[in-house]
């Protein structure tokens, strides 16, 4: 009588807006073949009961326990795959030492395509298990190893959108650790676009290519123009890293007399598709130009700690510039791969941007002002966020979304007495324990269950 593939029936916390949540009690999500939500009941309507006589005790049927609340799967905008056998290490040098002592080494490694199978398989289970289903990955030079890593992400059931990494500068970039030459990255981007398009024909979820120079220090004028073009070719994602710390921002304005903004969208790689990792250093200008072109900021708050030098005005570019900004774990600069560790993180820091940290300067010139965000704001960025700076329908359990969810236990938390749903809610997110996420659904396919 009503054609739905399957009908869940629990509690589900959503963003509503940046800095409110709606809590959907008891409602009815009932779900299409394409793993889309296809309508919201709340039990104030007529059909409610009907629908659940008609479903309830069938296999379409699925009821959470008690106890157990719905969650949007989380969405993490910024992820160097190949950095996860360092995560937690390795975290004692600035970022340029760190690229060159630490990581390009062990990025070289992904040469070997067994190495990257292997990593690669038990990053996206640990991802899965956390709760996030999309992923915005950097890869590494290599076409193959890449490949890798999205054909593990559709089998897996991950959202996952992978780049193919260009370093094409010699002079730049260590031998052991560079592409051969800019035409030949350029190629080799070319043809793993077309590689993923092919694979993602048949994959639920969806995979996706990206196109991906490291950032503007590792590559040539001719390369970035070259990656510009291939994005408008395609009509690909773009990623990047942006005005991250004291030294990458400096060497933009030393290369080219201007920020790293105006540099990357003059190459053509800002757009509606396009998101830029870390963006600490961002003028009203070049914030302004992310706006118009609809470029996103991933937020990366454990990772700035110890790179950024700075705090990201994520409430300032959320609110006075209306920037997407979603949440990000730089795996591996940042060393938890659990966005409920950055949401956290993102709260923290923004409160000391906020109120400053040097005591020997007077309090109401030490920090600034109005920028501490809400744990709400910090859940809109791990989800509505997410999916707004990826121009995809994710993030949010509204009709017309993926299904893709978290089940989570409420049963380790202390509790002496009634809470409401609204103190479950931060509850939840502030001590979440990664044995409570149950069950993980990807465009309704069951991923990940304890
Ligand atoms: O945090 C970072 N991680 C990286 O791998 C990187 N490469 C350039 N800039 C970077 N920042």
């Amino acid at each position: 009588m009503f054609g739905f593939e399957r009908v869940v029936k629990g509690t589900a916390f959503t963003s509503q807006s940046i800095n409110e949540i709606d809590i959907l009690e008891n409602y009815l999500f009932c779900l299409n073949k394409d793993g889309m939500i296809e309508k919201l009941v709340s039990p104030k309507e007529e059909i409610y009961s009907a629908i659940i006589e008609t479903y309830q005790g069938t296999s379409k049927f699925q009821e959470i326990p008690k106890g157990e609340y719905l969650l949007p799967g989380f969405i993490d905008l910024h992820v160097h795959a190949p950095q996860w056998p360092q995560s937690g290490l390795a975290l004692d040098k600035p970022l340029y030492d760190w690229l060159n002592t630490y990581t390009f080494p062990l990025e070289a490694k992904y040469k070997d395509t067994n190495f990257a199978e292997k990593v690669y398989s038990h990053l996206v289970d640990e991802l899965l298990s956390l709760g996030t289903t999309t992923v915005l990955y950097f890869g590494t030079i290599h076409k193959e190893a890449n490949l890798k890593l999205a054909e593990i992400c559709a089998k897996k059931g991950q959202r996952g959108l992978v780049g193919k990494v260009v370093m094409d500068d010699h002079e730049a970039n260590p031998k052991f650790y560079r592409d051969e030459t800019t035409e030949q990255a350029l190629a080799d981007t070319e043809e793993f676009i077309k590689d993923v398009k092919i694979l993602g024909k048949n994959v639920k979820q969806g995979v996706y290519p990206v196109v991906t120079p490291r950032f503007i220090p590792s590559c040539t004028d001719e390369g970035l123009k070259g990656l510009g073009e291939l994005a408008e070719k395609y009509d690909v994602h773009v990623q990047s890293h942006c005005s991250e710390s004291d030294w990458a921002h400096q060497f933009v304005i030393d290369r080219f007399g201007e920020s790293d903004t105006k540099s990357l969208n003059k190459f053509g790689l800002l757009n509606d598709k396009s998101v830029m990792a870390h963006c600490g250093f961002l003028s009203a200008e070049d914030a302004e130009i992310f706006r118009e072109t609809g470029t996103a900021v991933a937020h990366c708050p454990i990772s700035n700690a110890y790179f950024g030098n700075a705090v990201t005005r994520v409430k300032q570019l959320l609110h006075d510039y209306q920037v997407d900004v979603g949440l990000g774990t730089d795996i591996s600069g940042g060393f938890s791969p659990s966005l409920y560790d950055n949401m956290k993180q993102a709260v923290m820091s923004s409160r000391m941007l906020n109120d400053g940290v040097n005591h020997e300067i007077e309090s109401d010139e030490r920090g600034v002002s109005n920028s501490n965000i809400t744990l709400k704001e910090a859940f809109y960025l791990a989800t509505a966020g997410g999916g707004k700076s990826l121009s995809l329908p994710i993030g949010e359990l509204k009709e017309g979304f993926t299904w893709d969810v978290q089940v989570v236990s409420t049963h380790h938390l202390p509790v002496f007495g009634e809470d409401t749903l609204e103190e479950t809610f931060q509850k939840l997110i502030y001590i979440m324990k990664p044995e409570q996420i149950k069950e993980v659904w990807v465009q309704d396919q069951l991923v990940y269950k304890q």
